[in-house]
């Protein structure tokens, strides 16, 4: 794709939304739809389902034979239990994204990029497991309320569901959507007769998409034609949807600030790019920071809109400021935040457990005989063992609190339960695929590379494993609960992980690591995992051989399991020290997580005032761009495509430096430098006093 943006969106679980104070909260702390959450109570979604997306961009083939493009290189996520609203001004391609996303495009139009449900690439199946209701839902006129529903139910249920669950089904939407008065009435017709009225045959459209259960919901316009009761009605069974657990994406245009209390997302869109993402405050400080204030007595989103909007007669100049916006937006923290996040879920589905072990396995097949060169290749498949229920899990996690943060703290007020109980419910929650996944995974590898064929060591293998994933998660859960925000947790999880490798035994001979970095490998659960492995691997074997291809071995051979062992410096009475330092960990880690958790936000930004890095680079970017102010657009004598930033300040701003903290850099720095020469000072007394 020839012009990337960068715009990304996530949508996700948040609480109440409101513009500045301008909505009012429910009363109480009541949910405004809970009559209606406890008559859907009784519906599970089949399935929570998350949608992500990439880098999309939809174009239409012209009756030239030229490609228009509607949509532009545009990313997001969302995710089960939230309402999202797509907004945007007329044309700005919220339909068209939509019905890409639910892969119900129009003949000839062409998608570019990834989109995919739950980790597989949408296909037909979106027809089947996610529902659709359109801007004008079509009906036979003539057919009454509960017919057309069994119609439907006949049609869109699963075959094997009998007659009388059938019926269930229709009754049970007719009531929870307040249409069970009016099932005899026909839909439509001639003039004079009982039909019914625009609100209900929206919600029968609603109730068509409900017949099947799916877990997500696509609305264009749902509002469109109804008056603000009937409006406010619709709204919260969407919201009641979501609240149970589905994922409702919904177009809406210029919706009252009632109704924009009820979404969890607002995507604003325009000329087919994205300008802005996030919750409703976040939106008002996005536009106020670029100079948009909304007045007083305006409904924010439709001043929002009428930003986005090309303006008459000055389509040039409006173009040039829906651009700046959405360059903005691509620039902005939030939107880098939600590429992170958005990449990560890319990530983890490519990263398919079974498949892996699978590879892996099949790399290592038939090699771990007791030979010179099988000792590498025991080593090798231990390691992936251990490495896979290691960085992976640890970063999947990363993200689970922080997204949960606003929902927290809000029940937590309110006194539903405490801190403790919840992290606790999040980890059984976690449980099966805390067991299960590493079982799997260890089963194939294990199976495949012909690891030692005994019950003990293998079964305490995969109990290892299962130790190893289980401190991984609870490593993991205490960075994301520490750090409070996933790039911020990932940005010093990534040299822990580095440490981790290096203290683990396998590429730097134990009894060499310095000593005064060598502590760190009592953290270091690769090392205990590794250790306990190689034992259940060679304790008590005797009979490596030496020859290789009918001659001796030129090398070292290493004749017992003994030596082997010796070479990584590991040592057989350690085995259960290992084991228990393990559950040591996993229990230290979780305590830890639940330490930061019990006091969010903590976010241990203070740790960044150590960093001279921090300090240099603000200072130096400072030098380079302080009061510059031409920076050009152009790039080959076209204006850019992708976001632009045209003074020195918004360099800076990009990166959160600030053109006043020059000469605090400065000072910073030389504290630094004072500070750590101090404390090597006293270091160095203190060992020769010893000494
Ligand atoms: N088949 C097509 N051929 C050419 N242009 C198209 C086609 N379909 C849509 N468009 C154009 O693409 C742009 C986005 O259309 P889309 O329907 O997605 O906008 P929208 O934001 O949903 O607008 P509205 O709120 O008015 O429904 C519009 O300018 C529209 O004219």
């Amino acid at each position: 794709m020839s012009n990337v943006s960068n715009s990304s969106y996530v949508w996700e679980p948040v609480e109440t939304i409101q513009f500045g104070s301008r909505f009012t909260p429910p009363k109480g702390g009541e949910s405004p739809f809970q009559e209606v959450e406890e008559l859907l109570g009784s519906t599970q979604p089949q399935q929570p389902c998350t949608l992500v997306w990439r880098d999309l961009s939809v174009h239409v083939k012209l009756k030239d034979g030229k490609l228009k493009r509607l949509v532009n290189n545009v990313s997001g996520i969302a995710k089960p239990g939230t309402l999202v609203a797509l907004m945007g001004p007329s044309g700005a391609g919220k339909t068209t994204l939509m019905s890409a996303l639910a892969y119900r495009n129009p003949i000839g139009t062409l998608i570019d990029g990834e989109i995919a449900m739950n980790g597989l690439p949408v296909g037909d199946f979106m027809h089947r497991e996610s529902g659709y209701m359109h801007q004008d839902e079509l009906f036979v006129d003539n057919l009454t309320v509960i017919e057309h529903l069994s119609i439907m139910a006949r049609l869109r249920m699963d075959r094997r569901t009998s007659a009388l669950a059938r019926r269930r089904r229709v009754n049970q939407l007719l009531r929870q959507l307040g249409l069970y008065g009016s099932r005899y009435t026909r839909i439509g017709g001639l003039e004079g007769r009982n039909t019914l009225s625009g609100g209900e045959r929206k919600r029968l459209a609603f109730a068509t998409e409900l017949l099947t259960d799916p877990g997500l919901l696509f609305c264009d316009e749902p509002t469109t034609g109804l008056d603000s009761s009937s409006a406010q009605k619709l709204m919260s069974l969407l919201r009641a949807s979501a609240v149970q657990g589905k994922t409702v994406i919904c177009t809406i245009h210029q919706p009252s600030s009632e109704l924009m209390a009820l979404f969890d997302k607002l995507v604003f869109l325009a000329e087919g790019r994205i300008a802005f993402a996030g919750n409703a405050s976040g939106a008002l400080s996005f536009f106020e920071s670029l100079g948009y204030h909304c007045p007083l007595t305006y409904n924010p989103t439709d001043f929002f809109i009428k930003v986005l909007a090309l303006t008459p007669g000055s389509e040039g100049a409006s173009r040039h400021a829906i651009k700046s916006v959405c360059d903005r937006f691509a620039v902005s923290d939030a939107a880098k935040e939600l590429d992170m996040e958005i990449h990560l879920e890319f990530h983890l589905m490519d990263h398919e457990d079974e498949a892996i072990a699978l590879t892996a396995g099949l790399c290592f097949i038939g090699t771990a005989h007791l030979t010179q060169a099988g000792i590498q290749d025991v080593q090798g498949a231990l390691f992936i063992i251990i490495a896979e229920n290691t960085f992976s899990p640890m970063y999947s996690v990363l993200n689970m609190f922080p997204e949960e943060f606003p929902m927290l703290t809000r029940e937590l007020k309110a006194g539903l339960y405490s801190t403790p109980i919840y992290y606790l419910a999040r980890m059984i929650a976690l449980f099966p695929g805390l067991v299960i996944e590493p079982t799997l995974f260890t089963l194939v590898v294990y199976y495949i590379a012909g690891l030692r064929a005994t019950a003990f060591a293998f079964s305490f293998t995969v109990f290892l494993s299962i130790i190893v994933l289980n401190v991984a998660i609870a490593c993991g859960s205490f960075f994301s609960c520490a750090f409070g925000s996933m790039p911020v947790a990932i940005a010093y999880l990534v040299p822990f992980d580095y440490t981790l490798m290096l203290t683990s035994g396998l590429f730097v001979k134990l009894s060499s690591i310095p000593i005064y970095i060598s502590w760190i490998r009592h953290l270091s659960w690769v090392m205990y995992s590794n250790e306990a492995m190689s034992i259940l691997q060679w304790d008590g074997i005797q009979n490596i051989t030496c020859i290789t291809s009918g001659n001796m071995t030129d090398g070292p051979c290493l004749s017992t399991g003994d030596e082997v062992l010796e070479q990584y410096d590991f040592r057989t009475n350690q085995f259960w020290t290992d084991v228990i330092a393990l559950l040591i960990l996993c229990l230290g880690f979780h305590l830890l997580a639940l330490i930061a958790l019990s006091s969010i936000p903590i976010y241990i930004s203070w740790i960044r005032h150590l960093s001279w890095v921090m300090y240099s680079n603000e200072a130096m970017s400072i030098l380079q761009w302080d009061g510059i102010q031409n920076i050009t657009c152009m790039t080959s004598g076209n204006m850019t495509d992708g976001p632009c930033l045209s003074t020195g300040d918004e360099v800076l701003e990009q990166y959160d430096f600030r053109t006043n903290q020059f000469w605090t850099d400065v000072i910073a720095l030389f504290i630094l430098c004072l500070g750590f020469h101090l404390l090597a000072l006293i270091a160095l007394r203190f060992r020769t006093r010893r000494k």
